[in-house]
């Protein structure tokens, strides 16, 4: 469903070029939840975001739905772009619109009919359980509402593939549940693959039926959590299943 093949992203800075994302590949099925985990700067949003070219690669081919992205123009890219939703750490709602309004956004911008849009709203809202905030201003809402509307907004178009951007990081552990159920709920009710970026184990182990791990830029390791028995390769994986493990156990980190 989501192909990377070689694609890397570098950045000037004033002190010379940075390599944010060193040339990646990764696979996603259709029908997986997707994570991609690593420490902050690993480089994790940078892939996330040159999966629906909002940054552009400098090399290699991204492919959604076996339609290569890295060869439209802009004019079909923004076609594509409609079969790919995304959600952000932020939420990043129109505060100036109401929460209807949200949702319909991307459906005025693939021009649907209102007709159309109302009625699309109104499933989007009932699918995270929002039809009574249809009228609310994002500013009324709490966290875990605000991330359900985005939700709701990137699904209005009903696209193929979710692109997750830190979902839960904004928000407390018991909303985080919530917004981990919603999206296993769209992922297996309404068969969206989902890639989601995070720096939380416990999130990848609650959704993700596959990992990548990232460290300076580099997809480090790819792991089946599908598999009996899971065995990081890597130091960072290792880290990262272990700190997991620890505190299951109740070990404090220092
Ligand atoms: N527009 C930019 N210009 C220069 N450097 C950038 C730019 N965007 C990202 N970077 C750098 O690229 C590296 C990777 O950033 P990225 O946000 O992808 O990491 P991340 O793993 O998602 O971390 P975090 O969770 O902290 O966001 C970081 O060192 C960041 O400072």
């Amino acid at each position: 469903m989501i192909k990377v093949q070689n694609v890397s992203k570098n950045y000037k800075t004033p002190s010379g070029t940075f390599q944010a994302v060193s040339p990646a590949s990764l696979h996603v099925e259709e029908g997986d939840v997707y994570g991609i985990i690593g420490f902050s700067g690993a480089g994790k949003s940078t892939l996330l975001r040159l999966v629906n070219l909002l940054e552009k690669p400098d090399a290699g081919e991204v492919y959604v739905g076996g339609q290569e992205l890295t060869g439209l123009s802009k004019k079909e890219l923004r076609r594509a772009r409609q079969s790919i939703g995304m959600i952000f750490q932020h939420f990043n709602l129109l505060n100036n619109r109401t929460v209807s309004e949200n949702v319909a956004f991307p459906l005025e911008v693939a021009s649907i009919t209102k007709e159309e849009r109302v009625q699309r709203v109104r499933e989007c809202l009932e699918i995270v359980g929002l039809t009574e905030k249809a009228d609310s201003y994002p500013s009324k809402l709490s966290g875990g509402q605000k991330q359900r509307v985005a939700i709701a907004r990137a699904l209005a178009n009903r696209p193929k593939v979710l692109l997750c951007d830190e979902p839960t990081s904004a928000l407390d552990p018991q909303t985080t549940r919530t917004i981990l159920a919603f999206l296993k709920e769209i992922n297996v009710q309404l068969g969206v693959t989902i890639l989601l970026v995070t720096h939380e184990m416990n999130v990848v182990k609650e959704i993700c039926n596959k990992v990548a791990v990232m460290e300076n830029g580099h997809l480090v390791e790819k792991i089946s959590l599908s598999d009996r028995e899971i065995k990081p390769k890597t130091d960072i994986a290792k880290l990262l299943f272990e700190e997991e493990i620890s505190e299951k156990r109740g070990i404090a980190h220092v």
